[in-house]
């Protein structure tokens, strides 16, 4: 039985209504009503369910807290109220919300594991600017992007890398206003009708992740959509896409975190991680969905584990505009890091052939850097095969070579090393020793694994090592700057994944530099959208990469600063767009009309024409249109 009350009603009032009411809405009077219920015992007025009436759906009924009920809604209600794919999938009960809720006025969520917080990694004040400005993010965007573009060098680092890392740890307890979308292994044959449940019409950045590799934390589940809203709020912030037309999604295909799965306040599926044909069926699934309702929009693949990474961006790389920012985008950022600090020494991109990297990390990240970094050298005058003798790569099990037993991957296999001199499964100690290389490269997401024997033995065989710890967080950096530069007195040309400072040494300044992809998705993804380039190719890729080598200043260079300011990313995501836009018309992808245009006029109109599809954060009158009348 129904009430037709709303919300502020008396229970008297109530009462009242479902006595006067009730029988007559079932067609029954008094005695009817009576001898109906006899099997059921007494039928009682009070037992009556209560509804109430709420003209809202979708988003707008989530973001109304008078009726939001946030994880709490029902399967049935979720589906009769568009709220499906806007929600994890696990419904709590108010009391399980009444936990959650106690355990964070009597605690606060701010514990932080002491080892995050080595090496200036986040630390309690990070994480209370970071709810701050979540905070201002739920109620302003404008302003939230208006206060991160003015404040990007310092506000980079909570919202982005590392402090989303501790989000993501914690995003099931700090569980919030909802952003983006969750799709489930259990939403076989509903994802395309659930994308419809998003309210925006034009979508022109999406970024999916899976969860199971987020930065060098692991398999965080559904935990992970933290890492797809922080990248697109540099998307946002870097290069001028519109906060109302991006979209972060997690697909929930399980986890193998085993805390996580035993934690009642997680909101994803509790059972093993799905692999497998089954796994590709549901990505299959998931990107037509979204593909479907957004043909135009850019989709990045972001911290899938190693076995999908790399199949699922072969997958679909050539059937839609996606890319994958590990492997893709960490690779032009290396190349372009590589490149200044050849720069920073006093030589041109061309000695990159001359170059002996050691790369500790043959996942993703490291294999996508590695065969950039040969392409490369392919550029400067060797053969592939050449170029891929220039590299030492290791993983966990040590150095790889074609003696290793077990089967490598397609992306390593170029890798492995294939003379008698280098022996499967050394230590990185023993190879930076024998081999001397003149770069060293982690990419692994195991910790201090640039030891300070490693270290020395560098600033031993070069007078300016060139050594790039990429992994995140912080404490996952394979070292920080003030090791780097105390073991080789001074002399190494530094740059990290996650920020350092720069170091006092011996009375001097030395310069810290970040070799984070944050340098180029943003950029990458402007020029091949406004470009409407269908695809991403590796020359796109190289384009943006040496883009961004040299948007560096020469003054810069005289600090051996490898990448640009980060307070002109937006200038520095402008130029990227550019020179992703001038390779695709050059290779015969540029599509959009206006953007040939532009192109073929000059270079100054090319910039103009990107500058001016950047969204910038200002107030505009707003103008109200009455249902039914067109833009
Ligand atoms: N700076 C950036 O822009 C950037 C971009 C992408 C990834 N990353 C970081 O790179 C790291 C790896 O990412 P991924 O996607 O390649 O992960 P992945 O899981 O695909 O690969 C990790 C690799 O590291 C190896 N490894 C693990 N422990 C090791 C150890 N003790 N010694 C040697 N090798 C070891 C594994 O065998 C594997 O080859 C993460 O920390 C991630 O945050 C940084
Ligand atoms: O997210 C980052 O900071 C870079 C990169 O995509 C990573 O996975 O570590
Ligand atoms: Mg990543």
């Amino acid at each position: 039985m129904a009430s037709l009350c709303r919300r502020g009603a008396s229970a008297a009032l109530r009462a009242a209504v479902l006595e006067s009411f009730g029988a007559r809405l079932l067609g029954l009077d008094a005695i009817g009503a009576r001898a109906a219920s006899t099997a059921a015992g007494p039928y009682k007025p009070s037992d009556t369910v209560d509804v109430e009436i709420v003209r809202k759906k979708g988003i707008d009924l989530i973001h109304d807290p008078l009726f939001n009920k946030g994880t709490a809604f029902p399967v049935p209600e979720r589906e009769r109220l568009e709220l499906r794919g806007l929600l994890p999938k696990k419904c709590l009960t108010m009391q399980g919300q009444v936990d959650r809720f106690m355990e964070d006025y009597a605690y606060g969520r701010t514990y932080i594991d002491p080892k995050h917080v080595s090496d200036g990694g986040v630390t309690p004040d990070h994480v209370r600017r970071w709810k701050v400005l979540q905070e201002l993010q739920d109620r302003n965007e404008t302003l939230f992007y208006r206060i991160l573009l003015d404040n990007f060098v310092e506000m980079a680092p909570i919202v982005y890398t590392p402090t989303v890392g501790w989000a993501c740890l914690n995003f099931h307890k700090l569980y919030r206003r909802p952003r983006g979308m969750y799709f489930c292994s259990t939403d076989k044959g509903e994802m395309a009708s659930m994308v419809w449940n998003w309210p925006g019409n034009d979508v022109d950045a999406i970024v999916v992740t899976d969860g199971s590799r987020i930065l060098g934390l692991g398999d965080l589940g559904i935990n992970g959509l933290g890492i797809p809203i922080g990248k697109l709020d540099l998307y946002v912030a870097a290069a001028g896409f519109s906060p109302g037309r991006i979209l972060p999604v997690v697909v929930d295909v399980g986890t193998n975190n085993r805390h996580l799965k035993d934690d009642p306040l997680y909101l994803g599926l509790s059972k093993e991680r799905m692999s497998g044909p089954e796994f590709y069926e549901i990505m299959d699934e998931l990107v037509k969905a979204l593909m479907g309702r957004y043909p135009q929009a850019v989709l990045q693949f972001e911290d899938f584990n190693m076995a999908h990474a790399a199949p699922l961006l072969e997958r679909y790389r050539d059937h839609h505009l996606c890319f994958n920012d590990d492997i893709q985008g960490t690779a032009a950022t290396a190349v372009a890091g590589v490149y200044g600090a050849l720069r920073v020494q006093g030589k041109s991109n061309k000695e990159l052939a001359q170059q002996r990297i050691v790369l500790v990390g043959a996942g993703s990240a490291g294999t996508g850097v590695a065969r950039m970094l040969a392409l490369g050298m392919v550029k400067q005058g060797l053969s592939y095969e050449e170029a891929t003798s220039n590299f030492w790569v290791l993983d966990a099990e040590g150095l790889v070579t074609v003696k290793r037993e077990k089967q490598l991957s397609e992306s390593v296999e170029p890798f492995a090393r294939k003379t008698q001199a280098d022996p499967e499964g050394e230590k990185l100690a023993d190879t930076v020793k024998r081999v001397k290389p003149t770069v060293l490269i982690g990419l692994a997401g195991a910790g201090k694994l640039f030891t300070e024997e490693i270290l020395v033995a560098m600033g031993e065989h070069n007078e300016r090592p060139i050594i790039m710890p990429m992994s995140n967080p912080t404490h996952r950096m394979e070292c920080n700057a003030e090791e780097a530069q105390k073991a080789t007195g001074g002399r190494t040309i530094f740059a990290s994944g996650s920020p350092c400072n720069d170091v006092e040494y011996e009375g001097r300044v030395i310069s810290s530099s970040q070799a984070n992809n944050l340098y180029i998705f943003p950029g990458l993804a402007l020029g091949a959208h406004l470009g409407a380039t269908r695809v991403i190719t590796d020359e796109m890729l190289m384009a943006a990469a040496e883009a961004l080598g040299d948007c560096i200043p020469e003054e810069d260079l005289d600090k051996d600063i490898v990448y640009p300011r980060l307070k002109d990313i937006r200038y520095v995501s402008m130029i990227v767009a550019k020179r992703v836009m001038r390779m695709a018309y050059d290779m015969g992808h540029l599509h959009s009309f206006a953007a040939k245009k532009a192109l073929e006029i000059s270079d100054e109109e090319l910039e103009l024409y990107v500058k001016d599809h950047m969204w910038e954060p200002v107030y505009k009158p707003l103008v109200n249109l009455p249902v039914g009348v067109q833009e």
